[in-house]
């Protein structure tokens, strides 16, 4: 990491230290993003032995980040929180029990934050992503700007690398964003695509590849990851930790994170500017009418669940 990638000064709390928080946490102690890292997790002998461990990592590398373990209400006063607390699916149970459990973990998690620092941003990554994104949203008593998902981050980023090996360019010099809901109703937003900066058109003749074979591999990576070693920790952990960089750093660069959407009073991913108040702003992208009506239908889906949820608590 470059000196205007880190923080010093700054505190970045990890709520849920599985396999997702420790890649996260792993990755923002070999970036020294912030000063200090707080790990919180139920389990209190594990979340024990992953602070010892990652600060072995911190030693090893004489990493500016500091670990130790902390409380939940320790972390609603850091400077940016992570969530990615949540439950693995057990045998025999339903999607619904499982989002339903997983809900319940949200609310307990936010509830013990409560009241968080006002200046504190709020990162979600446990799943379903954008309905948790909208609770904890609502839950907290921060401003909107101020709690936002991963959403479609690392489905934009693995597309966007898949992409570049076929045209054997650098991944940077593709413009591929995912939106929308992440998971099955995500939309790959091919109408805006360019590479080096001129349309995919003009690059690959349409025949060139199956753009479905592609948001396939795309989609469907992490379920095969996850059924081989039960989770997807690294590309996600390296993906937290440069958000939290852009937060903390105040970099003001563009990203594909889920975060509200007043028209549908609800989060799900477009692409925002990020800076040290969360969300600095919405870019507005020209979608084809089949991509935006694909966004707009899954958009009142999700509307729908969280008013439910809502009305139920
Ligand atoms: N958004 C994405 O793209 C994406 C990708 C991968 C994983 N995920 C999600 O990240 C989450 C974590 O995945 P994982 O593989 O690390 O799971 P995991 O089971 O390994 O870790 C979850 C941790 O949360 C802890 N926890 C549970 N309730 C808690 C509470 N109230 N307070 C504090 N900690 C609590 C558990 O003790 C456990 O250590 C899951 O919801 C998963 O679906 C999201």
């Amino acid at each position: 990491m470059l000196p205007g990638d880190t923080n010093p000064t700054a505190r970045i709390a990890i709520v849920g230290v599985g396999q997702v928080g420790a890649a996260a946490a792993y990755a923002l102690i070999l970036g020294s993003v912030a000063g200090e890292l707080l790990l919180v997790d139920v389990k209190t002998d594990w979340r024990d032995a992953q602070v010892r461990d990652l600060s072995d990592v911190a030693y090893s590398i004489n990493s500016g980040t500091r670990v130790r373990a902390a409380t939940h209400h320790e972390a609603g006063q850091c400077d940016m929180v992570v969530i990615t607390a949540g439950s693995k699916w057990s045998i025999g149970e339903t999607n619904v029990q499982h989002t339903q459990r997983n809900v319940s973990i949200m609310r307990s998690v936010v509830r013990a934050m409560t009241p968080f620092r006002p200046d504190t941003v709020v990162l979600v990554v446990s799943n379903p992503v954008d309905l948790l994104t909208s609770i904890a949203q609502e839950l907290s008593g921060l401003s909107k700007s101020r709690v936002f998902g991963s959403g479609t981050s690392l489905d934009s980023m693995r597309i966007r690398g898949l992409l570049a090996d076929k045209a054997k360019v650098a991944a940077d010099s593709i413009h591929l964003p995912v939106l929308g809901i992440h998971g099955d109703f995500q939309v790959v937003a091919w109408s805006t695509a360019t590479i080096n900066g001129e349309p995919i058109d003009k690059f690959f003749p349409r025949d060139a590849f199956k753009r479905a074979d592609l948001e396939n591999e795309s989609k469907h990576r992490s379920e095969s990851v996850i059924c081989a070693k039960g989770a997807t920790p690294f590309g996600l952990g390296s993906i937290v930790s440069s958000i939290c960089s852009s937060v903390l750093c105040d970099k003001r660069d563009a990203r594909p994170v889920s975060h509200f959407q007043s028209e549908f009073n609800c989060c799900f991913s477009l692409p925002a500017i990020l800076g040290r108040e969360g969300i600095m702003r919405t870019i507005e992208m020209t979608l084809d009418s089949d991509e935006q009506a694909s966004i707009t239908r899954s958009a009142k889906r999700l509307r729908d669940t969280v008013e439910r949820i809502q009305a139920n608590q």
